[in-house]
């Protein structure tokens, strides 16, 4: 396993008018690792992500993937693999022309279309219809999306949201997969308890704020995981 920094973020700030979104954030992701941003809603977790990705231009600060800013990452498909937002499919296309589509769009040749759907238990619904899908299957979906150019890297904003306790459980061996494989992960989750069991380093944010980061033994300290995590990101109700 690689133990270089393969995601660096550095001094990252995001202002919208008179929000900070992102407020002097850095951390490190090591190759290799999965890593999961946690912290409540609205505490910057998606704006984050965006920067790294080269959606959201920082204020001021860096985001790196592989020592580059997103937009500097000469074939991005085959480097960087990205979950924001699941829902965004096509509702008349088949889960396979979908992929298909982005197939051709990465030049990553289709032939990878069906083991991608194998591999995210989709072989059985290739020909149905994406407005048909549960959330579960259109996670699933976008994960094979995300896979498409075979990228060492994968960014994935709350990849459990709304996942039966099966879907989590899905999620949850499919990131130890990704591990397995030596892909490097960053996942966000405003719920600790979902990703506790596969993350192996977290960074806890709040207001925009690193507030902790370490192992999860280390966060939960003596008492109960769940307590930490509320006293830290602020979310005591
Ligand atoms: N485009 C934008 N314009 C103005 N404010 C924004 C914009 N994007 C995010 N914000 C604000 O920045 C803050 C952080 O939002 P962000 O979506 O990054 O948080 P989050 O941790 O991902 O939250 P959630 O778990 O709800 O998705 C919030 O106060 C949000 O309202």
């Amino acid at each position: 396993m690689a133990a270089d920094p393969v995601i660096e973020v550095d001094s990252l700030t995001k202002r919208y008018d008179k929000t900070t979104a992102v407020d002097g954030l850095s951390f490190t992701v090591t190759g290799g690792s999965v890593v999961g941003l946690l912290g409540a809603n609205g505490s910057g977790k998606t704006t984050t992500m965006r920067m790294l990705l080269g959606l959201a231009a920082p204020t001021t600060g860096r985001a790196t993937i592989g020592g580059r800013p997103y937009a500097a990452i000469p074939h991005p498909a085959r480097e960087v693999g990205a979950v924001l937002d699941a829902a965004q499919f096509h509702p008349g296309r088949t889960g396979r022309n979908h992929l298909r589509v982005f197939a051709k769009a990465a030049d990553v040749p289709k032939t990878r279309v069906d083991a991608l759907l194998a591999q995210v238990d989709l072989e059985d619904a290739a020909r149905k219809r994406v407005g048909k899908y549960s959330l579960g299957m259109r996670q699933r979906l976008a994960l094979a999306t995300a896979l498409l150019g075979d990228p060492r890297v994968l960014v994935l904003d709350e990849p459990a949201n709304g996942l039966d306790p099966h879907g989590i459980r899905w999620l949850r061996d499919f990131l130890r997969a990704q591990r397995d494989e030596g892909r490097t992960v960053l996942l966000s989750s405003h719920v600790l308890a979902e990703v506790a069991q596969v993350v192996d380093h977290v960074v806890v944010l709040a207001k925009g704020r690193l507030v902790a980061q370490g192992a999860v033994d280390e966060i939960a300290g003596t008492g109960t995981l769940e307590d930490a995590f509320l006293k830290l990101t602020g979310d005591t109700r």
